[in-house]
């Protein structure tokens, strides 16, 4: 009897799965992998595999372009052959993803192996990650990310904060486990909250002394233990430029893999034109000012390497695209110029 009613159970499942659009049936597949780890080991002789160097990815240049291969498995055996690197190399892998035929996607680092062999071999180079999101398609720079914070997390969780014992991964590296103590450790990511602060006709921009010369952001902070959203942006933009937080309306988010795995929650908040003067905290940034429209709309159109002045001095320009950062601009502009129009 157990038998008919897993026949039908089967049998409804597939029914249900084919009536799921295509996103349904790929993170149901993805979770799958996750889970059942021989389905897992037995997807990664199909699947394609991103690499990285000391968790800089391996980028190609092609023209002008710069693309991020995938490799499959054969593709991996015959280069880490060539490199005496044993299969093992199948085991330190990671799921990063699978396409919509679910063909998975998976991202090792291969930091043990000299990687200037692996570069001639496989004709491009392993790149600073800082600067691969910025020059590779749009599509391939969150999944960059991702992967290299998931690589990292493997990194730097290889033993058990209990026991010191060695901890071992599953295979699509989506927890580690210590065999000692029974402790299942999963990938942290960090809550950051990103701010644009405005006055209702301004918006204000900070800079840190480690960013580059000219470059203004919104303002950030780690979410502390305990707080919620609204909580860390009041507190952030108290503690960083001495001013309260009348309203706030969240805008989006983003992971973003600096300096180890954040998740930037991206909010507009608003504070009374009469209580706009600012009060820098020196120890965590170098300035911060209010900037109007027109000085935005400039700001944007600047690139970082026109921004120097014939006297030394850098005119402000903002983050790129693929920073949410820059997106909080480009809205509190859109929102002026309605306003104003
Ligand atoms: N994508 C985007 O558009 C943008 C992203 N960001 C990102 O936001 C992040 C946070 O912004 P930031 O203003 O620096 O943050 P904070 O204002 O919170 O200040 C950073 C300091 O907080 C401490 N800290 C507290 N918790 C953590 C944690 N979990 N991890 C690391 N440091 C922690 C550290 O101090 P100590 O070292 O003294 O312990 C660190 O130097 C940055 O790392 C940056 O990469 C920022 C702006 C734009
Ligand atoms: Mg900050």
């Amino acid at each position: 009897m157990a038998a008919v009613y897993q026949a039908l159970h089967r049998r409804v499942s597939s029914l249900a799965c084919r009536l799921h659009s295509t996103y349904v049936r790929k993170m149901r597949y993805l979770n799958q992998l996750k889970e059942d780890d021989s389905l897992c080991r037995q997807a990664q002789t199909s699947g394609t595999f991103y690499l990285f160097h000391n968790l800089s990815p391996f980028l190609q240049k092609v023209g002008k372009k710069y693309l991020v291969p995938q490799l499959s498995a054969a593709e991996m055996r015959q280069i880490l052959g060539k490199l005496q690197e044993a299969e093992q190399w199948m085991e330190k892998s990671v799921l990063i993803g699978c396409s919509d035929e679910h063909r998975p996607h998976f991202a090792l680092d291969l930091g043990a192996l000299d990687k200037s062999v692996i570069e001639a071999e496989l004709q491009g180079s392993f790149t600073n990650l800082r600067k691969a999101l910025f020059v590779v398609d749009r599509k391939d720079s969150p999944l960059l990310a991702s992967a290299q914070s998931l690589l990292r997390w493997h990194d730097s969780h290889q033993y058990c904060s209990r026991t010191g014992q060695p901890t071992e991964k599953n295979p699509a590296g989506s927890k580690r486990v210590c065999h000692a103590s029974g402790v299942t450790y999963y990938p942290q990511v960090s809550p950051v909250v990103i701010t644009l602060v405005s006055d209702g006709s301004r918006c204000l921009l900070a800079r840190q002394p480690s960013f580059p010369p000219g470059m203004f952001t919104a303002l950030s902070g780690f979410c502390d233990m305990g707080e919620n959203v609204e909580e860390a942006v009041r507190r952030e933009v108290a503690e960083e430029v001495g001013l309260e937080v009348q309203s706030l309306r969240y805008s989006a988010s983003q992971h973003w893999p600096f300096p180890s795995s954040s998740l930037m929650i991206a909010c507009h908040a608003l504070v009374g034109a009469q209580r706009a003067e600012i009060s820098l905290d020196t120890l965590e940034l170098e300035e911060a000012r209010w900037f109007g429209l027109e000085e935005i709309v400039e700001g944007l159109k600047r690139e970082p390497s026109s921004s120097k002045q014939d006297d030394g001095s850098f005119l402000p320009w903002f983050p790129p695209k693929q920073a949410i950062a820059h997106q909080l601009i480009r809205e509190w502009l859109q929102q002026q110029s309605a306003q104003t129009a």
